[in-house]
């Protein structure tokens, strides 16, 4: 059995610098047109000469005669000025401007403290068409962890929302019903969200399964049964405000497997299998192409991909690691069998 999709998008990817930057990008060059590559390095992506120039480092990382596109994305912070966003559209290369909570996740310690203080910045954005890209969590520590997506859409997604109807927001690897129904109320074209392959697959039991399993352990944390199935039922429907964005976070084994280990799953290799997979044991998969390849090309005003790939019922075995140069990473399903396998058509 054999699908053709047009060339699926991967709408929030981490591709980090150095070495691991030279390891990973091959994985989602290899079948995805464009991404929206996050600006969490340290230090971070925080102006368009800073973007540009990883831009730069991206192209020079990809095997030769990739047409791969990376969009870049800025990282806000307490003082980002709207001057960086008119040279951040002039520059055609930047896609979107990241607000990370400050301490929310992976090197989010420069984000923004007070988001309803940066109103300038946000209007610039409305003004030149620039989406919001949300990392939503609350990061009061006295709100308890799997409830601080939730929390944050009632304290600050929807005021602001509310308070800037014309922003366009992606809401960011969507964990909770809570997350679905929102985004559903909102106005189609303005707010959308990106789905995950773990978001989509796992619940929070696969934390505990045996052991401590610290390669599911990505921020938003994974959530009960529920908020997994409402997510499915979302990306099955077929509604144009869910896309593809793996949030595929290579970390070293070592900065995993270890005392504190940090949050991210890396899912390149693995993502167009794995959401084959969910669409169809939802029995949808006439709705995959729209999720991986439409609807976030249409959110983003960008023409979707011309050419095609074929994803063939063929298992094949996730590799157990992959190794770069300075370590090795684990991903996303490690050692087990998967059913589709994804070719250039
Ligand atoms: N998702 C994660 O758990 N980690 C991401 C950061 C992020 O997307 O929040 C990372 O950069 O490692
Ligand atoms: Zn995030
Ligand atoms: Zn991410």
């Amino acid at each position: 059995m054999e699908l053709q999709l047009t060339r699926p998008d991967d709408w929030h990817l981490h591709l980090r610098d150095g070495h691991l930057l030279q390891s990973v990008v091959h994985h989602s060059a290899k079948h995805f047109g464009r991404a929206i590559v996050m600006p969490n390095l340290r230090p971070p992506v925080t102006t368009t000469a800073a973007a540009v120039a990883y831009r730069e480092s991206i192209l020079k990382a990809l095997p030769s005669g990739s047409a791969f596109n990376p969009l870049m994305t800025l990282y806000l912070t307490d003082s980002t000025n709207p001057e960086e966003i008119k040279l951040a559209r002039q520059s055609g290369v930047v896609f979107g401007v990241k607000l990370y909570p400050a301490g929310a996740t992976t090197n989010s310690q420069d984000g923004v403290t007070d988001i309803f203080g940066r109103l300038p910045v946000l209007e610039e954005m409305i003004n030149h068409n620039m989406p919001l890209l949300v990392h939503g969590e609350v990061t009061d520590p006295a709100v308890d962890t799997f409830d601080r997506e939730k929390v944050f859409i009632e304290t600050v997604l929807s005021p602001l929302i509310q308070r800037l109807p014309k922003l366009k927001v992606v809401m960011e690897h969507i964990t909770t019903s809570d997350a679905v129904r929102f985004i559903e109320s909102c106005k189609e074209g303005f707010v959308a969200a990106t789905v995950t392959p773990q978001h989509l697959l796992l619940n929070r039991n696969s934390l505990f399964q045996g052991g401590l399993q610290p390669h599911n352990y990505c921020l938003p944390v994974l959530k009960r049964e529920t908020h997994r199935q409402a997510i499915v039922s979302a990306v099955a429907s077929g509604s144009k405000r869910f896309f593809l964005g793996t949030d595929s976070a290579p970390h070293d084994r070592q900065k995993k497997e270890c005392s504190c280990g940090c949050a991210g799953i890396y899912s390149a290799p693995v993502a167009l299998s794995l959401y084959a997979k969910v669409f169809e044991e939802a029995g949808a998969l006439d709705k995959l192409e729209a999720f991986t390849s439409f609807n976030g090309p249409d959110f983003y005003g960008l023409p979707r991909n011309s050419s095609k790939i074929i994803l063939r019922k063929n298992p094949w075995r996730v590799p157990d690691t992959y190794s770069f140069a300075s370590g090795e990473i684990v991903p996303m399903f490690s050692g087990q069998t998967l059913d589709w396998l994804p070719f250039d058509h």
